[in-house]
This record gives C-alpha cells, sequence and structure tokens, in this order.
C-alpha cells in the first residue's frame, strides 16, 4: 500500500469517532485533507457536524467542499479533534508543525474533549526528534529568540542547527498568525516536557510543535491495516 493509501485509510477509519451533532475541531496536513474529503462526503448524506479548522488551508478545503465552519470565537467547545502529525511515540506525544500550523492546531485540540491523530506508520517512532521540531516565533526580536532557544536547548543537553522556514522562493515561511517557524534539529528529545517547559519561557516563542497529554488515540494505518493506540489520559 502505498503512502498516500495509507493516510486515506486512517482517514477513513477516524470517521468512525465522529457522531451526529458533534463539534469538530479539524486538523492540517496531507493526511487531514483526506480526513476533510471523507467528511464532506458523509456531510453530502447527511452528516451533521460543525467544523472549526485549524489553518486558512483547511478552511478553504471545508468551504469548497461543503463542510461547515464555525470559530472558536462562536463555538468556544468541541467535543473532538482529528489532526495528523509528524511524529507520534508511544505515550502519543507528538511532533507537529511540518506544514506551519501548529499554533491553531494547539489551540484547537485544547478546547477539545479529546484528539484523536491520523497517521500512516512511518510516523510512529520510539522518540521523538528526527523530524525537526518546529517553534513558531515573534517577528520582532526573532535573532534574541533564537539565541533563547539554542541556550535552553544547552541546558538540556540538545544541540543543533535552527533554521529559519523558508517558501519554496526563498523568502521567510510566515504562519497564519503571521509568525516565523524556526525548524530545530535537536535528534532525539529524552525529555519533551521538560523541552516544552523551556521553550514556554521564552517570550519571544509564540508556541512550539510538541503536542504532550493532548492525544488519547491514534489511528495508524500500516501495510498490515489499521492499528489504534490509546492512552489513559
Ligand atoms: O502544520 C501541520 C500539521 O501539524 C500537520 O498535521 C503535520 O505536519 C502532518 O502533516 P501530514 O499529514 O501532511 O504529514
Amino acid at each position: 500500500m502505498s503512502q498516500q493509501a495509507m493516510k486515506i485509510e486512517a482517514a477513513r477509519a477516524a470517521l468512525e469517532y465522529v457522531d451526529n451533532g458533534m463539534r469538530l475541531g479539524i486538523g492540517t496536513g496531507s493526511t487531514a485533507e483526506e480526513f476533510v474529503k471523507l467528511l464532506a462526503e458523509r456531510v453530502s448524506e447527511g452528516l451533521e457536524i460543525i467544523g472549526v479548522p485549524t489553518s486558512e488551508r483547511t478552511a478553504k478545503l471545508c468551504t469548497e467542499l461543503g463542510v461547515p465552519l464555525t470559530s472558536l470565537e462562536e463555538t468556544p467547545e468541541l467535543d473532538l479533534t482529528i489532526d495528523g502529525a509528524d511524529e507520534l511515540d508511544a505515550n502519543l506525544s507528538l511532533i507537529k508543525g511540518g506544514g506551519g500550523a501548529l499554533l491553531r492546531e494547539k489551540i484547537v485540540a485544547f478546547a477539545s474533549k479529546r484528539m484523536v491523530v491520523i497517521a500512516d506508520g512511518s510516523k510512529v517512532v520510539d522518540k521523538l526528534g528526527a523530524f525537526p521540531l518546529p517553534i513558531e516565533i515573534n517577528v520582532f526580536g526573532s535573532g534574541a529568540t533564537i539565541k533563547a532557544i539554542e541556550a535552553a536547548a544547552k541546558r538540556l543537553e540538545l544541540a543543533g542547527p535552527l533554521k529559519i522556514r523558508e517558501n519554496r522562493d526563498g523568502d521567510e515561511f510566515k504562519t497564519d498568525g503571521g509568525h516565523l517557524i524556526v525548524d530545530a534539529s535537536f535528534g532525539h528529545i529524552c525529555d519533551p516536557e521538560a523541552l516544552s517547559n523551556a521553550l514556554h519561557a521564552i517570550p519571544g516563542v509564540v508556541e512550539h510543535g510538541l503536542f504532550i497529554g493532548l492525544a488519547d488515540t491514534a489511528v495508524v494505518a500500516q501495510e498490515s491495516g489499521v492499528e489504534i493506540k490509546t492512552t489513559a489520559l
């Protein structure tokens, strides 16, 4: 099965968690897009849900396909968020933000009673960190913020290149919130919680892509079929 086919299988299996009347957080990325397409089919068949998109990109796709949308201003509490991930470990701690949507994704997941992650098997790791950790930072003072991130990482015995993300045309990538993304190639992150706390202590860091204690279920598509991973939260 191709990676694309596995993304579709994970997205399809995640539809099982969606009930009529739900207020849904709708993720961002190629796997979440497969979920949106399948969700739209169910909506056209009569499923009644309302969704909060985690990015402008997801909002656009939902609107094109007829998935009804709301906002966290109108609907501040959600029943379920379904979203992809760049990496997930056995505790269902995640790295997210490969597509730059981590801030809205984390706000939406935090506003949800539960979060279900959808992924193909390549995203499952023993230790987070082979995928560079996306860190969203304010444009103001970005140089000082990067220095502070380096220093915080050093205190945790983490090191590695920090790279400001660029668009294909070489311009600085900007998130939907107008911030920069720094991709931090720290390698294996032995204590994700300590790193999370250290990054949150830096004023210029808006948010980071470590999602700890947010996902309770992962729907992972492998060659052999779909596997459900859960954690007791
Ligand atoms: O910012 C983007 C998100 O966190 C995505 O959910 C994540 O990068 C996974 O994307 P994909 O399903 O395309 O691998």
